[in-house]
């Protein structure tokens, strides 16, 4: 793992070709720390013109929608990240591929899209970083991991790490286990999420505030993440220490057991893996079209 305290500020032009949601969490974790200015930034959609604004007033960042202002950037810009839905991407790649030049960078957060099919849909053997980041990368609190085709050099690689270490914490791994990774950090923050749901729930069923809830439900996660990483200890050590014997945190954990919880985490995982794999394999279908 690897996370820069000072990262360099990048002079190339980044263009978002997609501008939802995780395209805005990286954007959003660049411009607040100052790692790549506003101007710099290019973000593209298909259609929705409220959202270019919207992205322009709140990060003051270029967007079009023109066909041909859209060309141009992409003919041009150094750098290509890749973040529309797997859906959209075989007809997205196959509108870029003729317009790209050998040294343009393409940098992918599609879930699944491997990077043979990235260059079978653009028609080139371009350049690619196949990445899996996650949205906590708006706060800087990300998690990417990411995987280069051989085209990538060693200046790319470093360029590409830049982008995802200003935003969080990267992990450079084999392309096979990316859709591992996806059900550990790329989807993650959606399990804890819906943990939060539920504990927030109980409290207020429990005759808490929903403020209160929420408010000691959000620190509670928080707290046990930094005890994890300022600790070192394992967290099944720091679980025992929370668990008196026959006391009541014992008495939640069997009613977790109960259901199985730590095996359909697991399966959750595996199942997060297998649907990746799943929008790969279409992906990869959409190339003998
Ligand atoms: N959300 C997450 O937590 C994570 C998502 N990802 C990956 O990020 C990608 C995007 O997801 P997300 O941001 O949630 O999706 P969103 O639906 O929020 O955004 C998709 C964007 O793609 C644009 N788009 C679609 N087709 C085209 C096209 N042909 N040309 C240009 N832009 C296009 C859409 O434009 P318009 O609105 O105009 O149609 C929209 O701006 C997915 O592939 C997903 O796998 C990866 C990690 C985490
Ligand atoms: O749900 C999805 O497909 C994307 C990939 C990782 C997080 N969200």
């Amino acid at each position: 793992m690897c996370q820069q305290q000072s990262i360099p500020l990048l002079n190339h032009e980044i263009v978002f070709y997609g501008a939802g949601s995780m395209a805005e969490a990286i954007v959003r974790g660049l411009i607040n720390r100052n790692v790549v200015s506003s101007q710099n930034i290019i973000m593209l959609n298909r259609s929705s013109n409220e959202r270019l604004a919207e992205l322009r007033a709140r990060y003051g960042v270029q967007g079009s929608n023109d066909p041909e202002q859209k060309n141009g950037y992409l003919r041009s810009a150094p750098v290509i990240v890749l973040a529309m839905k797997p859906k959209d991407t075989a007809e997205a790649l196959r509108h870029l591929g003729p317009l790209l030049s050998p040294g343009q960078l393409v940098i992918s957060v599609i879930a699944g899209m491997s990077i043979r099919t990235m260059q079978g849909l653009l028609g080139t053997p371009q350049p690619v970083v196949r990445s899996m980041p996650n949205t906590s990368s708006s706060i800087g609190l990300g998690a990417t991991g990411l995987a280069f085709s051989k085209e990538v050099d060693e200046d790319s690689r470093r360029l590409a790490l830049n982008i995802f270490d200003a935003v969080g914490i990267t992990t450079v791994i084999d392309e096979e286990r990316m859709e591992t990774l996806t059900g550990i950090s790329g989807s993650g923050p959606a399990y804890i999420y819906y943990m939060m749901e539920a504990m927030i729930a109980a409290g207020i069923r429990g005759g808490l505030s929903s403020e209160q809830s929420a408010e000691l439900t959000v620190q509670t996660v928080l707290g046990a993440a930094r005890m994890v990483q300022q600790t070192g200890e394992e967290p099944a050590a720091l679980r025992k220490k929370v668990t008196s014997p026959n006391g009541s945190t014992q008495a939640a954990l069997e009613v977790l057991e109960r259901g199985d919880f730590f095996e359909n985490v697991i399966a959750a995982v595996n199942r997060c893996a297998e649907r990746s794999r799943e929008m790969g394999t279409a992906l990869e279908k959409e190339l003998q079209q």
